[in-house]
């Protein structure tokens, strides 16, 4: 008799276009007492399924995906490890959005009313989300995200190819280096998809080099992990607009011509709060001021900042993204024994050489 194959249930999601791919019963993979333990040893022991769900034939280039825990703090409904192209991260907000309207339209939460709030453990603290809810639908969410803070302004970043880029350093729940996109000679327009995913990718490979950041109240989170381009110093009427460029595979610092990274197709939350932390630093947007942010296809999260406070010994903003979710499909992965390809696979079509 030949064994069984593993299988791991899924709720197929996207937030304002980003895919996400929450996984309900994928918990026992994942050990740990902390969500800090628990981010580490996905990181140390279950690259195999990051790549298992990303990578072909099950995932595709624009894909991410959440682990859906067990909460490890009282009154936390849940906790999320989330799986990116890059690597696993602490905290995403399209990702956070789609789990929210995952286990509420499918009853893994109960609705608590037409507002009900969701109590979320990440590895960078608590996250609340209160999502907007009309028979049984979601409507919005609005996720309370974790503190987000400048750590430097117009950082002078020496990029191959672009020359010097002067890009913000900031947190908003995962590291930022974020360019105005005119500065690459670029537009945000989806038909410069290609132009913007190299940009990005070569200002990532600058920044791991010259940006060394640690958060201060949690060294595991450390070094710039996206790069956002967006539309520059907010101008009244004008639409914000960005993309993420999301790192696809491992970058290839002798060959940044083969990368091929996919930009978010959301506004990025954690990148929209990043944001919201430097225009607030530039005096460009008030605390309880309306933040509407527009992604590469003209999706749109509307952030907002609600107070301030401090990390570590840094200045910090208080942000909150609201966004909508829509569930695509349920589906079951399966891993057969007899596959050969028990973590996937990537080809250079369409993949970044050594994803
Ligand atoms: O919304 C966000 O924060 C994200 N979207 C995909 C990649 C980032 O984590």
């Amino acid at each position: 008799m030949s064994a069984a194959p593993l299988a791991l249930d899924a709720i197929e999601v996207h937030a304002e276009g980003e895919p996400g791919r929450i996984l309900t019963s994928a918990a026992g993979l994942v050990h740990g007492e902390t969500m800090a333990e628990r981010l580490q040893y996905c990181k140390e022991n279950l690259d195999w399924l990051r790549r298992l769900m990303l990578h072909e034939p099950r995932g595709y280039p624009g894909l991410c995906s959440v682990i859906l825990l067990p909460p490890v703090n009282e009154g936390s409904d849940f906790g999320i490890v989330v799986l990116e192209q890059g690597g696993f991260t602490p905290m995403s907000g399209s990702n956070t959005i789609c789990a929210v309207t995952a286990v509420l339209e499918e009853g893994i939460v109960p609705v608590r009313g037409p507002e009900t709030t969701v109590t979320i453990d990440t590895a960078v603290g608590v996250v609340t989300a209160v999502a907007r809810v009309e028979n049984g639908k979601v409507l919005s969410v609005t996720v309370v995200n974790v503190p987000a803070f400048v750590v430097e302004l117009d950082f002078p970043l020496q990029v191959p190819e672009l020359g010097t880029v002067p890009v913000d350093v900031v947190f908003g729940g995962q590291f930022f280096a974020q360019a105005r996109v005119a500065d690459l000679g670029l537009e945000l327009s989806p038909d410069n998809g290609k132009e913007l995913a190299r940009a990005g990718a070569l200002i990532k490979l600058a920044a791991l080099e010259q940006i060394h950041v640690t958060h201060p109240d949690n060294p595991a989170i450390s070094g710039v992990n996206l790069i956002m381009l967006h539309s520059g110093d907010r101008v009244p009427g004008r639409q914000d607009r960005n993309t993420v460029v999301l790192s696809n595979g491992k970058l290839v610092a002798d060959d940044p011509s083969t990368w091929t990274g996919a930009l978010d197709r959301s506004p990025c939350g954690t990148g929209t709060s990043a944001r919201m932390a430097a225009l607030h630093s530039r005096g460009q947007l008030a605390i309880g001021e309306d933040f509407s942010h527009h992604s590469i296809i003209g999706s749109e999260f509307i952030g907002r900042l609600t107070g301030t406070t401090t990390v570590g010994s840094r200045e910090a903003v208080l942000p909150t993204i609201t966004g909508r979710g829509w569930v695509t499909g349920r589906s079951q992965w399966l891993l057969d024994p007899t596959d050969p390809f028990p973590s996937g696979y990537t080809v250079g079509d369409i993949w970044a050489p050594g994803a």
